[in-house]
Order: structure tokens, then sequence, then C-alpha cells
């Protein structure tokens, strides 16, 4: 159990780490936040409140990785190489097609509510 929450605390470091230093993870913080305080303000259903919950994970897991992936790049190389520069720019368009997808399903999801709310 005592392993158990060590494991807890190194993986709270790795969120904590890209926090710090990637721009783009507290954009995702500060969307996630405006996308739960709409969702109350709008009173998702449970459903809706589990796909929202799902797609705010799938985000930021996405830009761990990315942040993971830039790492062990800058370790192995330091140097400029085509393959470096391949997986970086690769692991950032797995972080922009899911933040897409989590774009156009969010709005599958307030725009009804949207309307209602505005009478549309
Ligand atoms: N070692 C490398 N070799 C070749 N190209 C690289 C290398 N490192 C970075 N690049 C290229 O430069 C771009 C910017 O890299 P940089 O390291 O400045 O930012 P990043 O690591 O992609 O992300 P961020 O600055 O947002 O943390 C990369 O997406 C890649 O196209």
């Amino acid at each position: 159990m005592r392993r158990f929450w060590q494991n807890v605390g190194f993986a709270v470091e790795g969120l904590r780490y890209a926090t710090r230093t990637q721009r783009h993870m507290r954009i995702h913080w500060i969307a996630s936040a405006l996308a739960a305080a709409a969702g109350f303000w709008l009173g998702l259903t449970g459903l809706e409140w589990a796909v929202l919950a799902l797609l705010i994970a799938v985000v930021l897991a996405a830009e761990l990785l990315n942040t993971a992936v830039e790492c062990v790049v800058d370790l192995a190389s330091p140097q400029r190489h085509p393959l470096a520069k391949a997986a970086k720019d690769t692991a950032a368009a797995a972080v922009l097609v899911i933040a897409a997808a989590a774009v156009v399903i969010g709005a599958i999801l307030f725009l009804p509510h949207l309307a209602v709310k505005f009478g549309l």
C-alpha cells in the first residue's frame, strides 16, 4: 500500500512538472475549469457530465504524454535530428487531434443547452 501511494506521489510530481513548464497544459486546465463551470451553469445531465469528464481527462492525458515525449527527445537528442523533429511533431499532432475532437464534442454537448437558455 505504501508503494501505491509512493507511485501516486510520482504521478502528481509529473502533473506538477507539466503544469509548471508547459503553457499548453495551463491552457487546458483553464479550458477544463471553464467547461466545468459552464456545465454547472447549464445543468448538464449525468451522462453529459460523464462525457465532459472523459473529454477533460483525455485532453490532459494527451498533453502529459506529449510533455513526456518532449522530455525524452530533448534527453536523447539535444542536437537537431529529423527523427527528433518527427517525434515531437507527431506527439503534438496527437494533442491537436484530440483537442479538436474535444471542441466538436463540447459544442454538441453545450449548444442545445445554450439554445434553451437563450430561447433560440
Ligand atoms: N532535437 C530536435 N531536432 C529537430 N527538431 C526539433 C528538435 N527539438 C525541437 N524540434 C522542432 O522544433 C519544434 C519546437 O520545439 P521546442 O523544443 O522549442 O518546443 P516543443 O518541445 O515542441 O514544445 P514547447 O516549446 O511548447 O514545450 C518542435 O516541434 C520540432 O519541430
